[in-house]
């Protein structure tokens, strides 16, 4: 990775106001080694680009772009065209993006490979297609705690700000008009607020509520019920809580089960002169419907931070009712907040670049550092047999049923094996396709090919410090080029171990054998007899090919045997057929590593 490289590449792109596509995007590249005019002409987009962006810019904030500044090339900017950013995007390795950037199926296409990880700085990943990241194997990563409470204090001053006309009169008042009897509000103590989606920000909104002497209750199916409790507030059902509340507050993310949730049907429960606020997401919301409930009085009053369209047309007839506060999507927007998400999301995205799996990850499994860091010496053993394996089948013959089989003494649900998986896939689609797998897209790759991966495990006896004894890859239904890598019941078989934090192969079908898996491996089958390893090794000598690691396997003496040759180089085709014509070398095979 370009980390450990001398070079680091710093690209920073950002969009000011957002246009039409709404397209607003940081995006921060980081190249190995780029070519020198190319590292020039990011650096001057740099220099031209605004260093320190205000709060209220959909910006990422200067203490996280100074931090990706330290690691990457950094590009801000933040006037993209959608076709802008397609075009952008395949020249970096990682994007950052606030709401308004649409990272659709078409720019993961447009990024042909390149994109490694999206970093939302922000909550809601609504804006990001998470199939199309899943498929490309780009990781998306967001900053789910920092905005919390700015979130929350924006929903509170909406309440609030709704419930005494604030907005309205401050603009009568600028108006030069004096209207004191037209602006009498309602108050909040006594009533009651219904949360719908209990989960960060609207336990926050619910914990202020209740400072401001409002009865709260709240929906939310996934919510657990102490947590609700601890706070006083009270989960109901979806009907009871909107068809109860003089306030509804949103607090849940847009899905495909909650877009245009509250609809005609929803406003025609609630009771009569009900108050909504929505600083979740504008989709959640039929706006029609809700204008249709705010014309017919259902609806006396709603104070909306978030809508459909952003920003709306010019002529919202929902933006211009009287009888509606909006501010444009600034629950998130505050400089404390903006400079947490920006730190949230600048090392998670450094993270991701280094390879360690983002505890934020929202569209990969998550792995814990410790159990990752334990796992690492595995985690490329896993990669090598499936490596190994995929060589040794005969060209032709598809492979469907691969078996991993882990033998250990820990309890198996102490083994958290899912990135082992992927990287047996990894090993074994890699040298077959031209495509990238990593954990994101592992089953997805894997299930694309028809490739059906089972896990078994054998539990041993003895001590579980160690995480894994072996791993063993098996391939069913395959014919091999190395008839000696079947094992009795006919499939390709080979097994590793981590020996002294190296992986290891320790069995090839039915024979035992010990050689380091670095480098290259040359496999050859003969009868056990005296001088073929010295045969072998005096043309690898002579062809100048350096010797690493050498074992022979054998079922019994004199009978089959096969010998592994670990050697640093790729030997030519002349050493090749030299060994090949080797007396009593019956079969052989080479394989990269
Ligand atoms: N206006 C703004 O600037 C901001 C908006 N947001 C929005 O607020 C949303 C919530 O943010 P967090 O609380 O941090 O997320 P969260 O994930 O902590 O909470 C969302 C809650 O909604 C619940 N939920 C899901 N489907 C539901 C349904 N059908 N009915 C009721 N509840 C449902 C979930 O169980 C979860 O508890 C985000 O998805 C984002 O869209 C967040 C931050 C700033
Ligand atoms: O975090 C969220 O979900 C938000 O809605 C904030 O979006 P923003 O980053 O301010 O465009």
């Amino acid at each position: 990775m370009a980390l450990a490289t001398p070079l680091r590449h710093l690209l920073a792109a950002q969009p000011a106001a957002p246009e039409p596509t709404g397209t607003t995007a940081t995006l921060t590249t980081q190249r190995a080694f780029p070519p020198h005019n190319h590292r020039r002409r990011l650096r001057a987009r740099f220099a031209a680009s605004p260093a320190s962006p205000g709060p209220t810019r959909a910006k990422l904030g200067a203490a996280g772009l100074e931090l990706l500044r330290s690691f990457a090339n950094v590009d801000c900017a933040y006037e993209l065209t959608a076709e802008e950013l397609r075009a952008k995007v395949s020249l970096v390795d990682a994007l950052v993006v606030r709401s308004a950037t649409r990272v659709s199926r078409e720019v993961f296409e447009a990024a042909r490979g390149r994109l490694r990880v999206v970093g939302r700085a922000g909550v809601g990943i609504d804006n990001v297609d998470l199939q199309a990241a899943t498929e490309a194997g780009c990781l998306v990563v967001n900053a789910p705690t920092a905005n919390t409470v700015a979130a929350a204090e924006h929903a509170v001053a909406l309440l609030a700000a709704m419930a005494r006309n604030v907005a309205q009169a401050d603009a009568s008042l600028k108006a030069g008009k004096w209207q004191r009897s037209k602006f009498v509000g309602v108050s909040l103590v006594g009533k009651t607020l219904a949360i719908m989606g209990f989960g960060k920000v609207g336990s926050e909104v619910a914990r202020r509520a209740k400072g401001l002497g409002m009865d709260v209750i709240a929906h939310d199916p996934y919510a657990p019920v102490d947590r609700a409790r601890a706070i006083g507030v009270d989960l109901v059902s979806f009907d009871e809580a909107i068809s109860t509340a003089d306030f509804i507050s949103l607090h849940m993310p847009l899905t495909p089960s909650t877009t245009k949730l509250f609809d005609d049907e929803t406003f025609a429960k609630m009771t009569k002169g009900v108050r909504i606020i929505n600083v979740a997401r504008g989709g959640v919301v039929d706006e029609e419907a809700l204008l249709r409930a705010l014309d017919n009085g259902t609806v006396a009053q709603a104070a909306l931070d978030v809508f459909f369209e952003e920003p709306p047309p010019k002529d919202s007839k929902l933006v211009h009712h009287e009888n509606v506060t909006v501010t444009p999507h600034l629950g998130a927007s505050t400089t404390e907040a903006q400079e947490g998400v920006a730190i949230e999301i600048a090392e998670a995205v450094i993270g991701a670049l280094k390879g360690d799996l983002a505890a934020t990850a929202v569209n990969a499994p998550m792995v814990l550092a410790e159990v990752l860091s334990e796992l690492s010496p595995y985690i490329v053993l896993a990669e090598k047999l499936g490596r190994l394996a995929v060589q040794l089948v005969a060209g032709g013959s598809g492979i469907k049923g691969v078996k991993v089989v882990y033998s250990s003494a820990r309890d198996p649900d102490d083994l958290d094996t899912r990135i082992l998986r992927a990287m047996v896939t990894k090993g074994i689609v890699e040298p077959i396709s031209s495509a990238f797998v990593n954990i994101v897209n592992a089953d997805y790759v894997a299930k694309q090919r028809g490739l059906r991966i089972i896990e078994e495990r054998v539990l041993l006896d003895g001590s579980p410090e160690v995480p894994i004894s072996s791993i063993q890859v098996q391939l069913a239904n395959v014919e091999s080029k190395f008839a000696g890598a079947l094992s009795d019941e006919g499939d390709i078989r080979v097994e590793g171990k981590v020996k002294d934090g190296t992986p290891h192969l320790t069995l090839v079908g039915p024979f035992s054998v010990d050689v380091s898996l670095e480098g290259n491996l040359i496999l050859c089958r003969q009868v056990d007899q005296p001088g073929i390893i010295g045969k072998v090794g005096s043309i690898l000598g002579k062809m100048n090919l350096n010797v690493n690691f050498m074992s022979v396997g054998r079922i019994a003496p004199g009978k089959q045997a096969i010998m592994a040759i670990g050697i640093d180089e790729e030997p030519d085709k002349e050493a090749l057929k030299l060994i090949g014509e080797t007396p009593s070398v019956q079969e052989f095979v080479f394989l990269k590593l």
